[in-house]
């Protein structure tokens, strides 16, 4: 019986690559480059010796277990671990080829080009218009032609201006979540960044939301480099090109989506892929 449900389980995932359009790996540069990364929380170790670039304009989906570093990784790319002040790291994270740790590199700097979007979608209790515009005031921008300009752009670029383009001054509070979750993502592109992390963002979505969600990343990536964690292995199959596996804290295998879930080197991911366990 178990069996028969992982084959068919199998079976869903890899059809649904079989219909996925990769981005080819000839094409890709590294935008981090990632080495050595320790991670602890206090005494707890909750990363060991990673080692993973993220390539550009493709997206690196990160899968594994509750609890075995997928978030703690994606906080550390735009230093959001600094936040929690028992955090420790060692090893080295490049940006660009620059050290993201060296003291001349601003974190207001890196996070202008490293947006996040959370699982949660999370606006701001201001208008559409307000959200969105949010992040380009902070950095200086009063004209209100260039920050319409902006708005539109951004909400374009996140597949949601025609449904909220006569609402504009409507508060975000007030939209459905698949809607909130769009926003924000406007909300992030609209300070024009290089590379977007996203954290599960659409564990709190329904599937039609999810849906959208997940057709905007495929539009993303020939814009920018994506970062997503994901608890759905189907999702990461249908919109990753590259995938990476972690499990207690170690990075275990990371490879071209097809290749990992067709053809798992490591008997861990291949048991983590088939549902035996996580
Ligand atoms: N703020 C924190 N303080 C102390 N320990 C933490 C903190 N955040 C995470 N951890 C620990 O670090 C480890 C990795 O957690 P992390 O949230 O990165 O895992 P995850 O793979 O993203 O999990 P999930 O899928 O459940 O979100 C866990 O053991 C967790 O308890």
């Amino acid at each position: 019986m178990t069996l028969k449900l992982d084959e068919r389980r199998d079976k869903q995932v890899k059809s649904t690559i079989l219909t996925n359009q990769k981005t080819q790996p000839e094409q890709a540069s590294n935008v981090f480059e990632v080495s050595d990364l320790n991670l602890w929380y206090g005494s707890d170790q909750a990363l060991h010796k990673i080692n993973m670039g993220i390539e550009e304009k493709r997206v690196t989906a990160i899968i594994g277990p509750s609890g075995c570093g997928k978030s703690t990784y994606l906080k550390a790319l735009n230093r959001m671990v600094e936040m929690i002040p028992v955090v420790k790291t060692s090893g080295s994270i490049k940006y660009r080829d620059k050290d993201i740790y060296d003291s001349k590199f601003l974190v207001e700097d890196l996070r202008a080009k490293v947006g996040m979007v959370f699982q949660k979608p999370n606006p701001f209790p201001k208008s559409v218009y307000d959200n969105v515009a949010y992040g380009p005031r902070v950095h200086g921008i009063k004209k209100k032609a260039l920050l319409d300009d902006i708005v539109e752009k951004s909400l374009k670029d996140a597949a949601i201006w025609d449904e909220l383009k006569d609402r504009l001054n409507e508060n975000a509070y007030g939209l459905s979540g698949g809607q909130q979750q769009r926003v924000c993502i406007a909300r992030a592109l609209a300070v024009e960044p290089d590379v977007i992390l996203m954290d599960e963002p659409t564990s709190a979505l329904d599937p039609i939301s999810t849906l959208k969600v997940e057709e905007l990343v495929q539009e993303l990536k020939k814009k920018y480099s994506i970062v997503i964690v994901t608890h759905n292995m189907q999702q990461a199959a249908r919109i990753s090109d590259k995938t990476a596996f972690f499990l207690n804290g170690e990075l275990i295998e990371f490879a071209e989506t097809d290749d990992l879930f067709q053809n798992p080197k490591d008997k861990r991911t291949e048991d983590y892929i088939t549902g035996r366990f996580g």
